[in-house]
């Protein structure tokens, strides 16, 4: 176990690039699956939640080679349904995105149930729906066991909910089964987004990317290719939130500006601003954070909602941003049932935070901050508590980092660079 431990109230200045989005890096790495061909996928992040991801693929018969770092060549030549293990399945939610593809490729697949963060229950049901629809069976037993012997044949699949992990499952089963397929309230991520364009690549025939009504026509073979990941906007946005909560300023480099927009209003509220250098992002210093109210002086909310909404992702970041903004707004996250729980952690460093029930807090700001000893409880709390830090006064330690390093590739090794007060220690 290791242990991160920040100075706070040093300010950021500098530039930092983005590693390649998590969850998209997840999705195409199963999506290989699909072609026998090899494929090189560059800018692939190098966090634990795609290493495990790799081991997956790897005990499925698939070779992966690190070409050079963050490039990796994948062949899934010959691919057998061997067992898989059930520790590293339950560390990722990303583990049942190898349904869609084996039940395409293999016609069978026994699945430990997935994990991921614990922020709440974690449905598979519509990942269920989608593939029964395509005609594969589906049983559980302790294991999910998918089959479909004779193959998929493509359907009108309307999915229960936006779900971007089942979007993501229906489209990679789609893109191999026979005939046309619809995929009606689809989710549309920017990773979803991603996949769609890398199939594509790859020979697969998917229309309307980027909508919420899919439609895939199934193709024989899948050839293979070259793709490279985009950049994490939920990285970006970290960096961002750092910036601005220690009154810094930094140029972040290939920023996916095409993914920021929302983002940026929402931001916007509390006061946060950005710039755009061609590709690049600019965090201006020394921002006047205030709470922009609603008509009428209301006070303002912001809630989640799937793409092209807010990201739930974010919550954890925009409730720290918001401590240090002058004013008051009212957080929602109905997605989750415990993603707001670490907002404790932060009226311990003296913020000023109503938690009105598990999906609902309002903070006032702003709060200077004191450091304290936490815990990271999720993944993009943790890196919240990480911003919390370097603007606090006086030393803070945050445990179980572990999280943080599932999806955010050398963060201390980053914010170290842009001037933080940021070591890693064993516990
Ligand atoms: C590996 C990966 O890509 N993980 C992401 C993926 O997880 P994942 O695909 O697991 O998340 P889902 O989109 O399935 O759902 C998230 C939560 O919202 C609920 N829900 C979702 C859509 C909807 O229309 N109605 C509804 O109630 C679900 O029941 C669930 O509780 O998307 C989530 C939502 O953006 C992100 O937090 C995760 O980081
Ligand atoms: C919730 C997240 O990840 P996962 O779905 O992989 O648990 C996340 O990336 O914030």
């Amino acid at each position: 176990m290791e242990k991160f431990i920040i100075e706070g109230g040093y300010p950021l200045h500098g530039e930092v690039t983005p590693a390649g989005n998590k969850n998209a890096a997840l999705p195409l790495l199963a999506a290989c699956l699909l072609t026998q061909e090899p494929v090189i996928l560059h800018n692939v992040p190098e966090i634990k939640d795609v290493q495990a991801m790799r081991s997956l693929l790897e005990s499925l018969g698939v070779e992966i080679t690190t070409l050079s770092p963050n490039t990796w060549k994948v062949q899934a030549a010959d691919v057998r349904p061997a067992d898989l293990d059930p520790d590293i399945c339950r560390k990722i939610r990303a583990s049942i995105l190898l349904a869609g593809p084996m039940s395409a490729r293999s016609g069978e697949l026994l699945l430990p149930p997935p994990g991921g963060d614990v922020i709440g229950r974690r449905r598979v049901d519509t990942h269920l729906l989608a593939l029964r629809k395509l005609g594969a069976d589906v049983s559980y037993d302790r294991s999910f066991k998918f089959s479909a012997p004779r193959g998929l044949t493509g359907a009108d699949i309307l999915m229960d909910e936006a779900s971007v992990t089942a979007t993501e499952n229906a489209i990679m089963a789609c893109a191999m089964a026979k005939g046309v397929s619809t995929i009606r309230n689809a989710a549309s991520e920017p990773h979803i987004q991603e996949l769609c364009q890398f199939l594509n690549v790859l020979g697969a025939k998917i229309d309307n990317i980027g909508s919420n009504t899919l439609c895939v026509q199934g193709v024989d073979r899948l050839h293979g290719g070259e793709f490279t990941i985009g950049p994490d906007y939920l990285e970006v946005v970290s960096f961002i939130g750092a910036a601005v909560v220690t009154h810094g300023s930094i140029r972040i480099r290939n920023a996916g500006r095409q993914y920021l927009d929302m983002i940026r209003l929402v931001f916007g509220r509390l006061g946060v601003v950005w710039d755009y250098d061609g590709e690049d992002l600019v965090v201006p210093e020394e921002q006047p954070l205030e709470i922009e109210s609603d008509l009428g002086g209301m006070i303002p909310e912001i809630s989640v909602m799937p793409w092209p909404s807010f990201p739930t992702d974010l919550m954890s970041i925009a409730i720290v941003v918001a401590t240090q903004s002058k004013g008051s707004i009212l957080f929602h996250d109905w997605m989750y049932p415990s993603r707001m729980f670490f907002t404790d952690k932060l009226v311990g460093m003296g913020a000023h935070i109503v938690l009105c029930d598990p999906h609902r807090c309002i903070v006032q700001g702003p709060s200077q901050l004191g450091g304290e000893k936490m815990e990271s409880p999720d993944i993009r709390a943790g890196m919240a508590l990480v911003l919390a830090a370097l603007s606090a006064r006086g030393p803070s330690t945050i445990r179980n980092i572990g999280q943080i390093d599932r999806g955010y590739e050398q963060v201390d090794l980053k914010l170290a660079s842009l001037g933080a007060h940021i070591e890693r220690m064993k516990e």
